[in-house]
């Protein structure tokens, strides 16, 4: 994936620069919150912990919170560029704790390069912790830190770099020998690189086999062997006995290479040196020791890994720090010994093994993701990587003596752990990834404006769409250079120096329209505005989706769409759909954009529709019809209406899981309703699917929580339309953009696959024909 400097020097700085805030988890909005958060009732959990400092963990967040600690002596492979500099790792770090394992961080980056200091600094911070991560501290010091503090600390305290990474690459390297059917045990070994991730990993391997008389070790000055006297008690373990004086002798029918040094440092030609079916893992970051496709390119029969998302087998500690800590927290251990790690190692191998879950093969665009050559380890964003590795970290725990609190319930502990993240959070993931398997052409009636021509730039970056720009293409070309875009390979089309295609539009226009009002002059004049043309390429297949709206209101940019394109058969109407996603799961909104004051039957189109759209994002809809009564306990038109609409739904579609009328707060609250209505279909697990009784209500609901709640939206996303067509809100960002670029690209996929299938609607519910939009 290509990563633009500036794009992600603007991430870090837009908005409240950084990654990571500190949020309150009570109400603090009254006196008496103010009382209770602070004194004078803050003095009671005080008393409490200072009677018992086990009591810290019942009173305060220590429990779940993560010390990401650094002094910036070895950042990723950047070297040495101090801890100020290592921030934006730290935070990273601290990001991947919180979306992976539900664990809180504060990253502490220390002015501080002599050990014992540091030792001192870092175990005066123990109550404040419920774990230390180590991270980024330069080996042979960070070797010297660890053990002291694991010593000194009774809270696990773990060097991700050495640790994690031993973890996640053992387990991918025994994968790879079973593979290539070769026994750890027999195995040369080329470790590039002294530090303290390839001192730890290779000692692991030695743990799970390997021999030291197979293992030869390369520093900055060259080789580990007898004649160095510069050795440190760590490096000093690995003196090799073999004749070996250069890397390229080392690489001689050596079966594995383990790169966990610097970027560029393996030429190709070592690799075909190595002996048959080799495996190399380049771990280090952000550049591998030797580029993907360079070295796949020298040879055929080579397993390749490297520390980076976009190549398969990535082998980068974040598939362990987030679960052992979360392993280790949870049952409230002590510390992180071998036998957690080991733990940890056998889970992630094994996860590998198993079937790959659908979710998984569209999170990454993948038809059918195996086990084998590019499918070594298990995917960073596997939602099984929680319920697997922690458990089995916590078991260790448990097992060696060193849990605290140990778990007795695993069924409840696994469905706690699958709470702490949510099973959704990767839905635009997932659509942004099934739109690269087959991209579509979008055309963007507004490319005269930064931010369409910015999400073009990423869309054709990623792979993920051909964009065709329309406008005037001097102004458009003006500020891409102004903005400094890379934009090769868009069309940019000015329809107004598009004279014969106008016409042919017009004419086309004139034919659908001639009955209702528009004569032919009419048709002409209409066509030079680009959302009438941009709607007539889609009409006439010149391209694929149709995306305006971010200048215009609504009803003017859906107006030539419904003109142009109309309604899909077997459907009476569109409707708009916002997906809110909060922390756990995402929430579809509906109708948000289209409908003013539907009459029952005609919210039951809506459900149909809505129903479809959410299965489209591989979610099981759980949809309550709302009002401001619950189930009839207020009289009115609005009750009257959505009760009817509720129960011609559930005649209508008589496999989905729909419920009203209730109450907003009723329907997301699964506690309210089990308590107050155990009859509803929804007690179980709550609504995900929210049908407003009017645009009023919806779109008022959406916008609120667009505003004023913490929630990310996604939309509209219009159903129903013949064709696909997305209408931005007015103002929508650039990620806003790029969003509904995915979904509009992912909509005409489905509209081609569906061509030729002739279902209704309430067929395609029923799961005939999958599920589309
Ligand atoms: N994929 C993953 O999950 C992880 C990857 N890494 C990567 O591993 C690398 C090392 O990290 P870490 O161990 O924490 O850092 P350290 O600073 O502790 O160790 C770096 C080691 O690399 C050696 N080295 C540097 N350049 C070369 C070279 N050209 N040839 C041979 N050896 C070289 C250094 O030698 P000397 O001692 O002589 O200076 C030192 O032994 C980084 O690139 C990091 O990004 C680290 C952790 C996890
Ligand atoms: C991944 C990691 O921790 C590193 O490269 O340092
Ligand atoms: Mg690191």
């Amino acid at each position: 994936m290509k990563i633009n400097k500036q794009d992600a020097l603007n991430y870090h700085q837009m908005g409240q620069p950084g990654k990571i805030e500190v949020v309150p988890t009570k109400m603090l909005s009254s006196q008496i919150d103010l009382a209770l958060a602070y004194s004078p009732g803050v003095a009671e959990p005080c008393k409490e912990i200072a009677l018992n400092k086990e009591d810290a963990y019942k009173y305060t967040s220590k429990g779940n919170l993560v010390g990401v600690i650094t002094n910036g002596t070895a950042v990723l492979g950047l070297g040495n560029i101090g801890p100020e500099a290592s921030k934006p790792v730290m935070e990273g770090k601290g990001v991947l704790f919180k979306k992976f394992a539900g664990i809180d961080v504060f990253d502490i980056e220390i002015d501080c390069t002599d050990p014992d200091e540091f030792i001192r600094i870092v175990r005066s911070l123990e109550p404040t912790f419920g774990g230390i991560n180590l991270e980024d501290i330069k080996a042979p010091e960070s070797f010297k830190i660890e053990v002291a503090l694991k010593e000194q600390m009774k809270i696990p305290v773990m060097h991700d770099d050495q640790h994690g990474t031993a973890i996640i690459s053992s387990a991918a390297l025994l994968n790879a020998l079973e593979l290539v059917g070769k026994k750890i045990q027999k195995i040369k070994i080329v470790m590039n690189g002294a530090g303290a991730a390839a001192i730890a990993c290779a000692k692991l391997y030695l743990a799970l086999g390997a021999k030291i008389d197979n293992i030869v070790m390369f520093d900055k000055d060259g080789i580990i062997n007898p004649e160095r006297n510069d050795l440190d008690i760590y490096r000093a373990q690995f003196v090799t006995t073999r004749k070996i004086t250069t890397l390229a002798e080392a690489m001689t029918g050596a079966d594995v290479f383990i790169g966990l040094s610097a970027g560029n440092v393996l030429p190709p030609e070592y690799v075909k040196l190595m002996a048959k079916n080799p495996i190399i893992f380049a771990l280090a970051n952000p550049d591998p020791e030797i580029p993907y496709e360079t070295a796949m390119a020298v040879r055929s029969d080579l397993i390749m890994a490297t520390g980076r998302s976009d190549h398969p087998n990535q082998v980068n500690n974040v598939l362990g720090f987030p679960y052992i800590f979360r392993g280790a927290l949870d049952v409230r251990a002590t510390e992180i010994n071998e036998a957690m790690k080991l733990a940890a190692v056998r889970a992630l191998s094994e996860l590998a093994k198993e079937p790959v879950p659908e979710i998984i093969n569209k999170a990454y665009a993948d038809k059918a993701i195996a086990f084998g050559r590019d499918y070594l380890i298990p995917k960073p964003l596997d939602p099984r990587l929680i319920t697997t590795v922690s458990p089995a970290v916590a078991k260790a725990a448990m097992d060696s003596g060193v849990a605290k609190h140990p778990i007795h319930d695993w069924v409840k502990y696994d469905q706690e752990l699958q709470e702490r993240i949510g099973i959704n959070q990767k839905l635009m993931t997932r659509i942004i990834n099934q739109a690269k398997t087959n991209p579509k052409r979008i055309v963007f009636a507004e490319a005269d404006h930064y931010k369409i021509l910015k999400a073009a730039q990423i869309v054709l970056d990623q792979k993920i769409a051909q964009p065709i720009l329309l406008g005037n293409q001097k102004r458009i070309e003006a500020l891409i250079t102004e903005n400094a875009l890379d934009l090769e390979g868009a069309i940019i089309i000015d329809p107004s120096k598009e004279a014969k295609k106008r016409e042919k539009f017009a004419r086309v226009f004139y034919e659908k329209r001639k009955r209702k009002g528009i004569t032919l002059f009419d048709a002409r004049k209409l066509v030079k505005g680009r959302t009438y043309f941009g709607a007539l390429m889609v009409e006439t297949n010149e391209a694929d989706a149709l995306i305006s709206g971010l200048t215009k209101d609504y009803s003017q940019t859906i107006l030539p769409a419904l003109q142009i394109i109309g309604v899909e058969e077997n459907v009476n109407r569109v409707a708009g759909m916002y997906i809110i996603q909060n922390k756990k799961e995402p929430y579809f909104l509906a109708d948000t954009t289209v409908n003013i004051n539907p009459t029952a039957e005609e919210m039951v189109d809506i459900i149909g529709l809505t129903a479809r759209a959410v299965r489209f994002f591989d979610v099981e809809p759980r949809m309550a019809i709302l009002s401001y009564s619950n189930f009839g306990s207020n009289r009115g038109d609005v009750p009257n209406k959505t009760i009817l609409a509720t129960k011609l739904a559930k005649e209508r579609y008589p496999s989905l899981l729909i419920d009203g009328e209730m109450q907003a707060n009723t329907a997301v609250n699964k506690n309210l309703l089990q308590e107050h209505y155990p009859f509803s279909d929804l007690a179980e697990k709550g609504a995900n699917t929210l049908i407003f009784p009017d645009l009023t209500s919806g779109n008022i609901a959406y916008k609120l929580l667009q505003e004023i709640g913490e929630a990310e939206t996604i939309g509209p996303i219009l159903m129903g339309m013949h064709k696909p067509v997305h209408i931005l809100q007015l103002g929508s960002s650039t990620r806003d953009i790029v969003n509904m670029i995915a979904i509009a690209v992912v909509d005409a996929q489905n509209h081609e696959s569906r061509s030729n299938q002739k279902a209704s609607l309430p067929e395609a519910i029923a799961g005939k024909i999958g599920s589309l939009v």
